[in-house]
């Protein structure tokens, strides 16, 4: 079986203005890598707003203007530029939108559905291949003539659907074709992506649909947070999940009604939230330390892929032979061992014991010191107070000389008098004192 299409690294991001004139890029899509052979069913699986549709325009040439793009998308062996991928869209390849809204709604369906003609006789060609597969899908005559917003929601799918297929490509790029359908009409559209298979089309379905990836895929990708963090067989969906690998997956698997809708804790980081390490270490079981610094890669194990440190060294013929839990196990247990050892190392460094004894005697120090603070304090307010005793005896002494009449022995003896002994009396006794004291205390205890 050849390639049809492989989509390679591709990234697809953003840019975003914040604050004034400030820019930063919204990653939506990192390093997505997938394949599609002929006759294949690849299902895309995504949460609501996870790129899905993005990918599908992406592989189109139809991003929004803001939009940037990164990696490679080749069609049968060869990258693809915007110029090819133009030329290429409803021949080559063919998009089944998710709405109408991609329909030109200035145009009759019957005309979007049979595209350009080159020649009066193509046109009558495709009109009668048109009616019929437009009949096999219930679409009588009256909706040749209506417009896209004339269509019901059913109506449309039928429509979107049947539009592909006439344009008889080689891919099938099919973006949400089930919801809004009734059963009847899931199962009937699932079963043409099922015959397109069987005609040797590639069909990329992008879905949110668990069941009905399960119902047609041959493989299917699981998108997480913007990245394919596993690509799993159709038949590894079956049992105890066993043969799926991304603990991801298994827990979609178990989240299904019919495995008894397990609850996954935690959520899935948005876009533009900067995660370092693995997007899914949140809520891992089997996180190591490494997975929270370092982004795994994605691994090709044979037909499938995996981005887990877990699966390092893990091979085909280990999935085989059943001794991929093994190699995984010893994983998980080496990093668990080398945590172990580094968290003795720390505590052997840390010495323990010393420090300790450093902030014991750091605290009896500390009490010293207040101690030693507090007797110096006492002494020197007892000197101040007897500074300020000398002081107004030296006061009395000019009160005489006034008595005698002599106004400048007044204030000769007593201002200076005042200020000398008083001031030098206070500083000295009380400032040095209390500061000398002290510091020798905290030296001494420190
Ligand atoms: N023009 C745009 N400018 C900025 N961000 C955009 C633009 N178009 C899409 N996005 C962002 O890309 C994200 C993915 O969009 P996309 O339509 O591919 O999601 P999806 O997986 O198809 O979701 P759904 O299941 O709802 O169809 C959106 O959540 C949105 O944040
Ligand atoms: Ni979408």
């Amino acid at each position: 079986m050849d390639k049809l299409l492989d989509v390679e690294n591709v990234s697809i991001s953003f840019i975003q203005y914040t604050k004034g004139l400030n820019q930063r890029d919204l990653k939506v899509i990192t390093d997505l890598t997938l394949d599609i052979s002929e006759g294949e069913i690849l299902a895309v699986l995504g949460s609501s707003g996870s790129g899905k549709s993005l990918l599908a325009h992406a592989i189109f040439g139809i991003l929004p203007e803001n939009a940037r793009l990164n990696g490679k998308i080749k069609f049968k062996g060869k990258e693809l530029s915007q110029a090819d991928k133009e030329e290429i869209r409803g021949k080559g390849i063919v998009l089944v939108p998710q709405s109408v809204n991609f329909l030109d709604p200035l145009m009759k369906i019957s005309d979007i559905a049979i595209g350009h003609c080159d020649s009066e006789e193509e046109k009558k060609e495709k009109k009668i291949k048109q009616r019929e597969i437009f009949e096999h899908y219930n679409l009588g005559p009256e909706v040749d003539e209506m417009y896209p917003f004339q269509l019901s929601g059913g109506m449309a799918r039928r429509v979107l659907v049947s539009t592909a297929l006439l344009a008889d490509p080689d891919l099938v790029v099919a973006d949400e074709p089930t919801p809004g359908l009734d059963e009847k009409t899931v199962e009937e559209t699932l079963n043409h992506f099922k015959h397109m298979k069987d005609d040797g089309i590639g069909v990329l379905l992008i879905t949110h649909d668990i069941h009905a990836a399960l119902e047609v895929a041959d493989r299917i990708g699981i998108f997480y947070s913007g990245y394919v963090i596993e690509i799993a067989l159709k038949e590894d969906f079956s049992g105890d999940g066993e043969n799926l690998l991304h603990p991801y997956t298994k827990a979609l698997y178990k989240a299904l009604p019919a495995n008894g809708f397990e609850v996954i804790k935690g959520h899935q980081p948005l876009h533009g939230e900067i995660v370092k390490g693995c997007p899914y270490y949140d809520r891992c079981d089997w996180r190591f330390d490494r997975c929270k610094e370092e982004r795994p890669e994605l691994m090709d194990i044979g037909l499938k892929k995996i981005r887990c440190f877990k699966y390092d060294g893990v091979t085909e013929d280990m999935i085989k032979d059943g001794a991929i839990e093994e190699t995984a196990e010893a994983n998980i247990e080496d990093a668990a061992n080398e945590v172990v050892e580094k968290a003795a190392e720390l505590v052997d460094e840390s010495n323990i014991e010393e420090s300790a004894e450093a902030v014991e005697g750091a605290e009896e120090a500390v009490s010293e010191t207040e101690d030693a603070i507090e007797e110096e304090v006492a002494e020197a307010v007892e000197g101040a107070e007897e500074a300020v005793e000398g002081a107004e005896e030296a006061v009395e002494v000019p009160e005489e000389a006034v008595e005698e009449g002599t106004e400048e022995a007044v204030e000769e003896s007593s201002e200076e008098a005042v200020e000398e002994s008083s001031e030098e009396a206070v500083e000295e006794s009380s400032e040095e004192t209390v500061e000398e004291s002290s510091e020798e205390a905290v030296e001494e205890g420190a």
